[in-house]
């Protein structure tokens, strides 16, 4: 386990859930006792709508609420958009941000996740940045170079280990129940970790890397031991109370 960065499980429901969730959110808050939450921080990134209501509804508990998406201005005539400061109003903590579904379906690209990240911290939210290439990018050879570009093109300058976290998710993984190795894994996490540091310093060193992409309670274990991976962004799996716990479980420190 990677002991010195505290871990962070988020959950992304994408576009997932109605307001009878909130039931689901209550059994998830009930299942994160004091002594796991010692040993990761768990945040629930539900859909818009129900920010405000699990936001509410997390008050004195131990899962923090974040976002899936922000425009990068502050405020204006942004028909259909939210601002991070209107996230941040509802009760988030955070915005995932350059998400590949976000980047295929609406063309988000690094400069315009760039400009997100700075509103991001703006509002005081921590960015969750993600980056990941395509199977045809993998198969070429060509996977670190993509992240790599995608994490200087992401991440702007002044990024420390208290405002981003970086979401490696290769996109071939994504609800697809395929998962890199662990080696594979442990290669890109640490050329994201090398590159974090040359470019942040100590704040690179110290900075929470996620890997997402069809993690379940059966690897999630596996995958959470892998030097340099500091948690995970979990998706379809989040949504359930049995699942979402069950990758916790990864965290459960057995006396
Ligand atoms: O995209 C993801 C999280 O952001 C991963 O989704 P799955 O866990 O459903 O593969």
């Amino acid at each position: 386990m990677n002991s010195q960065i505290k871990p962070l499980v988020a959950g992304n429901w994408k576009m997932n859930g109605h307001r009878a969730q909130l039931a689901t959110f209550a059994q998830m808050c009930r299942g994160v006792g004091p002594a796991l939450a010692k040993s990761v921080d768990v945040m629930i990134c539900p859909p818009a709508t129900l920010i405000y209501s699990l936001a509410a509804a997390a008050v004195g508990e131990r899962i923090a609420v974040g976002a899936q998406d922000c425009h990068a201005a502050a405020s204006g005539a942004h028909t259909g958009d939210l601002s991070a400061e209107m996230l941040a109003d509802c009760g988030a903590r955070a915005v995932i941000l350059g998400h590949s579904e976000r980047r295929a379906d609406h063309g988000e690209t690094d400069r315009s996740v760039n400009g997100k990240a700075l509103a991001a911290w703006r509002a005081g939210l921590t960015a969750i940045i993600c980056v990941g290439e395509t199977e045809a990018e993998r198969k070429a050879g060509r996977a670190v170079e993509v992240v790599s570009g995608q994490l200087a093109g992401s991440v702007p300058e002044g990024a420390r280990s208290d405002n981003t976290v970086i979401a490696y998710e290769p996109v071939w993984a994504i609800g697809t129940g395929l998962t890199p190795t662990a080696d594979d894994v442990e290669e890109m996490h640490r050329e994201i970790r090398s590159r974090l540091c040359a470019s942040f310093g100590d704040h690179g060193k110290d900075m929470r890397i996620l890997y997402g992409g069809s993690v379940k309670p059966g690897n999630a274990k596996e995958l959470m031991a892998v030097a340099n991976v500091n948690g995970a962004l979990v998706g379809g799996a989040s949504l359930k109370t049995d699942d979402f716990l069950g990758i916790l479980d990864a965290y459960r420190v057995t006396e």
